[in-house]
């Protein structure tokens, strides 16, 4: 009795271990799958994320959602790419074993068998073929339905301020329908594929036993070798038959490839070269040696001693599609504390000026040439100090000839619309000089981390990369009052809290929160697209004298005319007229009599 229940009992143990076995075949897949997965979203945004990548794609509208491929088609293509290596390693390892059964007992079965699956895999191709496409198309309108679900949560204040909720829901409802119509035509082509499949699968059920019931009424075989036969027939057809039943998995993952393929690509050309790669470009670099100091009678050179930060030569600026010319033959240099200010009506280019400078853009011709060290330099000397050593080309693309990566710390730009990160105000206020390393905790090892994700090469390391001293919180909140926000401290409860900053700042704030940026950065040249529009002129006036007194020189672009007080020179850009040949712009000192004479009109 005893002995009896032992072995039921070792028995069941025997049938749970083995089942173990499945659960941890299955961990192992996932796991395995999950460290793929992170391994190529640290490779993916990491190329992303690199020579503005992620610019060019946006404003060109290069490819859709690559958000959704990051993030889904990433997901699904590890996970499915692990299950099918294994599905098919099992087909062949059963193929390889039952063949050889099959092949004894009947060789005229195993044939037919194969003639069978080659006619219903060609079957199912064409009944199929238009699922990738459909697939395809599915994943690209959910993204897309998503994203605007997204822009809606983005834009929350602006569209509750238009009152535009039945607009916004008549635009998602047509995203949402496109994806619903594309889902219906998968389903009914599913639905097709699937009645053939079905049949297919059972069809030829009955022909083992048929075929070798004879032999065993002319005593050839014996009973046993009947369900043998049937066994291993069914074995061999599961296997040979991967692409009939499993034809929708794989027409979806082939979608997930097609788009990820997409996006590689665009990744690599854009490392090699421009997504437009036109002709002509425009040269940026980043020297150490100084500026000669031609002096010109127009005023595109002031006549100062002081050393230089900027050249531009010759500039033809154009839009990177359209090719129409905004700026022609534009000449002109920036030494320290020559101040420059951007006037011309809207649409004349002005933006784009800054867009060539920051090397967003480099249709056109010319050459643009800062004096200043890039990113990544041991701490700045200041420029007097800087040896007159030969040309940095280190961060221009020998090959083309443009900036791989001149994002330089020594010149800061602002852009138009004010940037909030994700984030604390401590890590909006250190946005983009410092960051802090990415460090995922591994939840498979207590206290360890994910070695994919911390081992990406481009994040920064503050205390290796700048060399420039992370800025204390006496330091944050000093910059706050200098910019005449520090009441935002005890309103947020101090630093590092997290806020949607965006939505909890007046706009104005926001402005004084990227010039606090811009004092904590201490660049030598500041680059600022309107950035004190929404400002009023006696805050205006206080952020210009913060400015002058960090010994930054900048040049902005603005409307206002109290923005003429705290320059020395004026650039006038004029709309660029298609025919003709002349340059649209001059540059003028601005006169201490005229600007009165400005401000009292
Ligand atoms: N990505 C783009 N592709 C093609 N054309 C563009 C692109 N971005 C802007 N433009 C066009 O380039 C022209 C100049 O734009 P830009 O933003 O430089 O004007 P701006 O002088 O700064 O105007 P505003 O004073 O209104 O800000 C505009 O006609 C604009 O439509």
């Amino acid at each position: 009795m005893i002995t009896r229940q032992l072995a039921k009992d070792w028995t069941v143990t025997k049938d749970t271990s083995f089942f173990q076995f499945f659960v941890l075949r299955d961990y192992a897949r996932e796991t395995l799958s999950l460290r793929w997965r992170c391994w190529m979203t640290s490779y993916f945004m990491q190329r992303y994320l690199t020579d503005r990548t992620f610019y060019k794609i946006q404003s060109q509208s290069i490819i859709d959602n690559p958000d959704q491929r990051i993030v889904d088609d990433l997901s699904s293509f590890t996970s499915t790419a692990l299950s099918f290596s294994l599905t098919l390693f099992n087909a062949a390892v059963d193929l390889i074993s039952f063949s050889n059964i099959l092949y004894t007992i009947y060789p005229p079965l195993f044939v037919v068998l194969l003639l069978y699956s080659i006619g219903g895999t060609v079957v199912s191709i064409f009944l199929g073929k238009g699922l990738v496409t459909l697939n395809f198309l599915q994943e690209k309108k959910e993204a897309d339905f998503r994203y605007g679900l997204v822009r809606v949560r983005e834009n929350a204040e602006s569209i509750a301020f238009y009152g535009g909720e039945d607009n916004e829901l008549q635009l998602l409802l047509q995203r949402f329908t496109s994806a619903f119509e594309n889902l219906t035509q998968l389903l009914i082509s599913s639905r097709n594929l699937e009645f053939f499949t079905n049949g297919y699968r059972y069809l030829i059920q009955i022909v083992p036993a048929a075929v070798v019931a004879p032999m065993y009424f002319s005593g050839k075989i014996e009973f046993g070798v009947i369900n043998q036969s049937v066994s291993a027939f069914s074995h061999i057809l599961g296997d040979v038959s991967l692409v009939v039943y499993q034809f929708q998995a794989i027409s979806a993952f082939s979608a997930v490839i097609d788009r990820l393929g997409e996006f590689d690509d665009i990744l690599d050309s854009s490392r090699s070269k421009s997504l437009s790669d036109p002709m002509e470009y425009i040269n940026l670099t980043y020297s150490h040696v100084k500026g000669s100091q031609v002096l010109d009678s127009n005023g595109s050179t002031p006549p100062t001693t002081s050393p230089r930060l900027l050249d531009v030569e010759s500039l033809t600026l154009k839009t990177p599609k359209s090719n129409s010319t905004l700026v022609r033959d534009l000449s002109f240099a920036i030494d320290e504390k020559d101040n420059l200010l951007v006037v011309g009506p809207s649409g004349s280019g002005k933006t784009s000026l800054l867009r060539a400078l920051a090397g967003l853009w480099n249709t056109g011709k010319g050459k643009i040439t800062f004096y200043v060290e890039k990113a990544g330099d041991a701490q700045s000397p200041t420029s007097s100090e800087m040896a007159p050593v030969e040309e940095n080309s280190a961060n221009v693309n020998e090959e083309f000839g443009r900036p791989i990566n001149s994002n330089s710390k020594s010149v800061f730009f602002l852009p138009q619309r004010p940037y909030m990160v994700l984030g604390s105000l401590r890590q909006q206020l250190l946005y983009p000089t410092w960051t802090e390393e990415v460090v995922v905790s591994d939840t498979t090892k207590p206290g360890g981390s994910l070695p994919f994700l911390t081992q990406v090469p481009n994040s920064k390391n503050v205390s290796e990369k700048h060399r420039v001293p992370v800025p204390t919180t006496d330091d944050l909140t000093q910059v706050l009052e200098d910019v005449r926000i520090g009441y935002i401290l005890s309103r947020f409860k101090g630093l590092d809290t997290v806020y949607e900053w965006s939505s909890v700042l007046s706009l104005g704030e926001q402005q004084r929160l990227a010039f606090a940026r811009l004092l904590l950065s201490k660049p030598k040249l500041a680059l600022l697209d309107e950035s004190t529009s929404a400002l009023d002129e006696v805050n205006e006036a206080h952020l210009y004298e913060k400015m002058k007194a960090a010994g930054i020189t900048y040049i902005s672009i603005g409307h206002r005319r109290t923005l003429y007080a705290y320059h020395n020179r004026v650039l006038d850009i004029s709309s660029a007229d298609a025919d003709s040949r002349q340059r649209n712009w001059n540059i003028k000192f601005i006169e201490q009599d005229t600007l009165h004479n400005f401000l009292k009109l």
